[in-house]
């Protein structure tokens, strides 16, 4: 596994150099350097790095980690509480400080950031799934960089466990991201915990998902972070999941961001073994049902069949079975025949009224201003071929 000699698994350097859809994750212990504060510098340091990516051309977003060991510091508590009511308080006033210096860092280097608060729950729940993807894209496309943590008010299992790894990965799934970045306080993967075992081996690359790296992450060394490699190494497996392969690198490491993204092996990189079309194909075929069908015209297959755009209502002419949004649906043609499934923008009542018209009239036809696509190309998968 460890084995730089290991054909079977690609080299770990190039992994970024292609990616152009970037989630990078920064933990608490980084962020406020151990506890003592905003780590200022660090995050411009990032801010920098993320801001010259973006200028590349490239898509990144920031799970960053830090509201409450930032607002234990601000309300002067020096051990964390136990209750989970204080964690939330401790996380309500950190955030505060912790997106404004996000934002005034991004904001010096001429890139714009947005504040995006997520619970996993939010995630597993299809139409909020579907917002929160739309949102982010639209962000990502006005080359804003989102910085997200979780919405420790509403929560109480990840603020008690405090994990942003999985947050990391559940956001690389949404956007379906190239790759996850894990910024934390060691090079990488160990074959233990090196705090602990001074013989620990360091791992260059392995198998995202492969269980004996479960074996090698022991807990939280930091006591400011929480979730330790093991949620690292979890996140991986999940993201692999959309064919995001994931890199564990030290966030001091000067220009750790863009020397991985012109290639060089910096960290550890745990490479997702499915190419991310086939990924969002299965994970639409395993994980949910068929809950209707629209039929479209053959100028609508030859748009998504041939050129790969995204279903519009002008060239639905009927729906079938009963949908809400976010629900899988099929995309027929005239004679029946299955060519796509994808996510549904809009229930079924609303797909009947949409059907044959243009974007123009869905104000009036609906009463409210939405997604000019059925379904976005990003949510389609062809079904032959
Ligand atoms: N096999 C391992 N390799 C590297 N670090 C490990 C390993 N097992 C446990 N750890 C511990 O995990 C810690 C990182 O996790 P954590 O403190 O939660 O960081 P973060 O705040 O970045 O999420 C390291 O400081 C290290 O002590
Ligand atoms: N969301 C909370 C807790 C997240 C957390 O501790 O995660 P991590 O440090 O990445 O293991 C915060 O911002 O403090």
């Amino acid at each position: 596994m460890q084995a730089d000699s290991d054909k079977s698994i690609s080299e770990p350097g190039p992994v970024l150099r292609e990616a152009r859809r970037i989630v990078v994750k920064v933990g608490s212990s980084l962020v406020t350097n151990e506890g003592r504060g905003l780590d200022e510098q660090a995050i411009r340091q990032w801010s920098q790095q993320l801001a010259a990516l973006v200028q590349q051309g490239r898509e990144l977003i920031m799970v960053s980690s830090g509201a409450v060991a930032e607002g234990m510091k601000r309300l002067g508590w020096r051990t964390r509480p136990k209750e989970i009511h204080e964690l939330q308080a401790a996380a309500a006033v950190g955030q505060m400080g912790l997106v404004q210096m996000y934002e005034t860092q991004l904001r010096a280097c001429g890139v714009g950031s947005a504040q995006v608060l997520l619970t996993h729950a939010d995630l597993a729940d299809r139409e909020r799934y579907l917002n929160a993807k739309s949102t982010l894209l639209t962000l990502l496309q006005l080359r804003v960089v989102p910085v997200i943590n979780e919405n420790d008010t509403v929560v109480n299992d990840e603020i008690k466990f405090g994990d942003n790894d999985t947050l990391g990965a559940l956001v690389a799934n949404l956007v379906e991201a190239d790759v996850l970045v894990i910024l934390t306080d060691q090079k990488g993967l160990y074959t233990a915990d090196p705090r602990r075992d001074p013989a620990a081996q360091f791992v260059h690359v392995a198998r995202a998902g492969d269980p004996a790296l479960e074996a090698m992450a022991g807990g939280a060394g930091s006591g400011i972070g929480k979730g330790g490699m093991i949620t690292k190494i979890l996140a991986a497996k999940r993201a692999a999941a959309s064919g995001a392969s994931t890199v564990i690198a030290w966030g001091r490491e000067p220009d750790v961001l863009k020397r991985l993204c012109t290639g060089e092996a910096i960290g550890t990189a745990l490479m997702a073994q499915t190419a991310k079309h086939q990924a969002r194909k299965r994970w639409m075929s395993d994980h949910l049902q068929l809950r209707g069908a629209v039929v479209v015209d053959d100028g609508a297959v030859s748009k998504i069949v041939g050129e790969g755009k995204s279903l519009l209502p002008i060239g639905m002419t009927a729906v079938e079975g009963d949908f809400s949004r976010g629900d899988v649906i099929a995309v027929r043609d005239a004679r029946g025949l299955e060519i796509a499934r994808g996510l549904a923008n809009y229930a079924s009542p609303e797909a009947r009224l949409l059907c044959r018209k243009v974007s123009a009239d869905f104000e009036r036809l609906l009463g409210y201003a939405a997604e000019p696509e059925m379904i976005h190309r990003d949510n389609l998968v062809l079904s032959r071929g």
